[in-house]
């Protein structure tokens, strides 16, 4: 469901509010949720030196502009510290299947999409284009299991030193849409019916990381393989029914 451009706008306006209420305590380490959505139409895999192309969302827009407010005032202010994190496309739950993800409304990303469609909530997924420069002509992205995720978060407060540090927290890996399809079959041995239908504005063909710096810098790799990320969110998906 499209979402009115002041609704995206309001990441800048979090932004702003929180560095000034960090400022105004002394709290000088900030770690900033970023997304890879800020390299735009680049070519992957996406490297933190690279420089941004023009986003090609609106939401992106919002992180590139927070990220530009959070290096300036690390600029003006020496003694504030921050880690960027580029999320790449977080999918999944916590192992133990109490915590997870229940969108409002219809889903407008992929992982719950398929979930709600193999619990019958919905008819069929609807996969937008396959007619990219891909493996099998759908979109490809890089998923990354949330718990992978937040490992990476408390790696980058644990390394954050003075200064801007910009991190991708991603896997290195493409997957294409049906190839996600096919692991969530696979792995827990349902259905996902679906068919092909037009591209989505603002979608690019292939987002995935390079995922080095991370490994080099902090220590952190994703552990967790898309099995795991589909067999984890299944396993919410039907606990959260139940
Ligand atoms: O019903 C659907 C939903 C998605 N897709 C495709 O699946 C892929 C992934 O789409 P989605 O799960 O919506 O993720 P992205 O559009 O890649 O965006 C996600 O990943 C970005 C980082 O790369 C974040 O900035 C965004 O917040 C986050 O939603 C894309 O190729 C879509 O075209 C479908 O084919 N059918």
């Amino acid at each position: 469901m499209e979402k009115p451009l002041d609704y995206y706008y309001n990441n800048i306006v979090s932004t702003m509010v929180l560095t000034k209420a960090c400022q105004k305590h002394e709290v000088n380490r900030f770690v900033f949720s970023s997304s890879a959505t800020v390299y735009g139409d680049n070519k992957a895999p996406f490297t933190e030196t690279m420089a941004l192309s023009p986003t090609t969302n609106p939401y992106g827009e919002t992180k590139a502009m927070s990220e530009r407010i959070l290096t300036d005032i690390a600029h003006a202010n020496p003694a504030f510290s921050v880690s960027i994190l580029r999320y790449f496309n977080p999918v999944g739950a916590h192992e133990s299947g109490l915590i997870g993800e229940e969108p409002n409304g219809i889903p407008n990303n992929l992982m719950p999409y398929i979930t709600q469609v193999a619990t019958g909530k919905r008819e069929k997924l609807r996969v937008f284009g396959a007619d990219y420069p891909t493996v099998d002509g759908t979109g490809v992205r890089d998923y990354i299991h949330v718990v992978d995720l937040a490992e990476g978060h408390v790696a980058a407060l644990e390394n954050l030193t003075e200064g801007v540090h910009v991190y991708n927290l991603g896997t290195g890996k493409g997957t294409s849409v049906l190839e996600l399809v096919k692991a969530f079959e696979e792995a827990n041995d349902v259905d996902v019916p679906y068919e092909i239908v037009d591209r989505r504005p603002g979608d690019i063909a292939a987002c995935y990381a390079d995922a080095s710096k991370a490994k080099q810098e902090l220590g952190w790799t994703a552990k967790r393989d898309i099995i795991a990320m589909c067999r984890d969110a299944w396993r919410f998906e039907k606990n959260y029914k139940e």
